[in-house]
């Protein structure tokens, strides 16, 4: 079975509610993301429990450490079954390599993925951290360190996928948050794309949160994008 492109981001602060949606998705058309908030609350033994029921795991810590420090968090979240995992790759080369070096000790690999610069930080937001660059060119310079790293990809904004997949090469592979199906509602999303246009553009995996988790009928909606971008696989 090939992984599924869809990852629904579990954003819940109540567990009962989390592996209630989770009933009704099935992991023959998505993953799931686990983040800080769900991993804080309720720690290993629920990414397990997300695991044994069959589903693709992206945990995402976004660690950004001191390099020994990293690559131990890395080998013990890929000792946890997960699929994929990510650091920050302002963290820098070397931390992202013993990231790397790690993981390909463990029985179980995940994917090794960066995040460049958060799809929160606005050009003002960005200007205030005393960058040389403009933020496009951080994100691509981020992207190149990560790749050159041996990392297997970073995540993004969908609408910087068509640059970095030409500056990064078809197998380096882009996660994209930021995904709102026709006629949802943005939330607090700014720069969005459709599903079929976040494939289209170079995306591989494609983050999803409220669109299902807050949908009168998830799997309804799920179903929905999993049609919507059938002919872009
Ligand atoms: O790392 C992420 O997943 C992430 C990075 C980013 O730059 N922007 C972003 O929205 N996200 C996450 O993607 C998910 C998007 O959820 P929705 O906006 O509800 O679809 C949330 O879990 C965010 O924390």
């Amino acid at each position: 079975m090939s992984d599924p492109k869809i990852l629904v981001a579990l954003d819940y602060n109540d567990k009962n509610q989390a592996l209630a949606l989770v009933e009704q998705l099935t992991p023959k058309l998505c993953g799931l993301k686990v983040g800080k908030e769900m991993f804080t609350l309720f720690g290993p033994e629920f990414v397990k429990e997300l695991v044994a029921k069959d589903y693709n795991v992206f945990l995402d810590l976004k660690f950004h450490d001191i390099p020994n420090t990293v690559a131990k968090a890395c080998q013990a979240a890929a000792d946890l079954g997960v699929w994929m995992v990510n650091v920050h790759a302002s963290g820098g080369r070397v931390m992202m390599e013993k990231a790397r070096e790690a993981i390909q000790k463990c029985d179980n690999k995940p994917m090794l993925i960066a995040v460049t610069m958060l799809t929160s930080m606005d050009e003002h937001a960005f200007s205030e951290l005393g960058y040389e660059r403009d933020l496009a060119a951080q994100v691509s310079l981020l992207a190149k360190m990560t790749l050159d790293s041996g990392l297997d990809g970073v995540v993004c904004s969908s609408w910087e996928a068509e640059r970095l997949k030409q500056e990064c090469g078809s197998q380096f592979r882009l996660v994209t948050p930021g995904i709102r199906p026709e006629g949802s509602d943005k939330g607090d999303q700014s720069r969005i794309m459709t599903p079929a246009e976040a494939l289209k553009a170079g995306s591989d995996f494609l983050v999803i949160g409220r669109p299902i988790t807050k949908a009168d009928d998830p799997y309804q909606s799920l179903c929905d994008i999993s049609d919507s971008i059938v002919s872009h696989l």
